[in-house]
């Protein structure tokens, strides 16, 4: 168990980054309390894995300030390093390298390393262990670079597209244990284009578009922002809008789009459910096709920064 120190994990104010007429970080600014998850979501190009970099001190910002668990990532490098855990997209690992040997090497390199043995079985490297790093499929370089992250038991990992290419029971694996790194005190920073990943795991999610961070917040929290939930049914046209209304609670709206379709906003549950086929009930209004839908981080997403995220 990790014992949390003072101050954020993470704590980024106005960083910005150029590289020539590009400028991937515009004034970014994102805070990582210590012992959570965090979850940096932003269409392709839009500065994650420049700030993830920056943070791990792979790159220099040209203004702002960023301090990562208290220290300067560049300045104090030396004394960072060993204490989180990093994986790249990009990979820097000598091909003919067999992928238990290349595990067991790092961890020889920190002072108090998880099992290995333990943390191959959990990714499921067993059965490539003495496969070299050239012949390692996508998936299993992947399941590496994370086990290569995690094994010299860091306090902040950071993980860039840490399930890109895995398949759903690695997938899963990996949420696990994630997971128990957040429980044993290990603050996540990960970057994800899916959806789904941030609303599993993510204690917070920071939006980024354009370089700078758009929304924050907790996935529950950013997902009720904005747009409405929808109630949508059939029933004869011409319903009497006006009374329908009135029976909703505050905040609600009804609508007729196109004939005998209505679509109700607000804060949809049982109790606007109920309130409707009430209503329905009481003019005879035999409501068909009912159907609700929450409002999700993704429409956030869309709404924010006007992309889709992959499926
Ligand atoms: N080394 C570099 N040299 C020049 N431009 C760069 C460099 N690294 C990133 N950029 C540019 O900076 C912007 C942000 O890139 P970055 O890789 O940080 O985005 P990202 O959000 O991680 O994207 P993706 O989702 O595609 O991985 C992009 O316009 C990119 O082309």
């Amino acid at each position: 168990m990790h014992t949390p120190g003072a101050g954020p994990a993470v704590e980024a104010v106005g960083l910005v980054k150029r590289y020539g007429r590009t400028t991937a970080l515009d004034g970014l600014d994102l805070t990582v309390r210590r012992g959570t998850v965090t979850a940096v979501l932003g269409p392709n190009g839009a500065g994650k894995t420049t700030a993830v970099e920056s943070c791990e001190g792979y790159r220099v910002p040209d203004a702002g300030r960023l301090r990562v668990l208290g220290l300067d990532p560049v300045a104090q490098a030396a004394a960072l390093r060993p204490r989180i855990g990093v994986m790249l997209q990009r990979d820097g690992v000598y091909p003919g390298v067999r992928a238990m040997e290349m595990l067991r090497h790092v961890a020889r390199l920190h002072a108090h390393p998880l099992d290995v043995g333990e943390l191959a079985g959990r990714l499921g490297l067993d059965g490539f262990g003495r496969t070299t790093y050239r012949r390692l499929s996508g998936g299993q370089r992947q399941r590496l670079a994370l086990a290569l992250a995690l094994v010299g038991r860091p306090e902040l990992v950071f993980l860039d597209e840490p399930t890109a290419g895995l398949d759903p029971q690695a997938r899963h694996a990996t949420w696990a244990l994630i997971r128990e790194l957040r429980d044993d005190g290990v603050t996540v920073l990960l970057t994800t284009h899916h959806m789904e990943e941030a609303e599993e795991l993510a204690d917070e999610v920071a939006i980024v578009d354009a370089g700078r961070v758009i929304a924050h917040g907790g996935p529950a929290e950013l997902s009720r922002g904005g747009a409405s939930d929808v109630l949508r049914f059939t029933g004869r046209p011409g319903l009497d809008l006006v009374s329908l209304r009135q029976a909703l609670p505050v905040g609600s709206e009804a609508t007729e789009p196109s004939p005998g379709n209505y679509r109700i906003t607000g804060d949809v549950g049982p109790r606007l459910l109920a309130t409707v086929t009430a209503w329905c009930a009481q003019h005879g209004v035999l409501a068909d096709r009912i159907t609700t839908r929450r409002h999700t981080l993704e429409d956030v997403f869309l709404e924010l920064t006007g992309k889709e995220l992959r499926p």
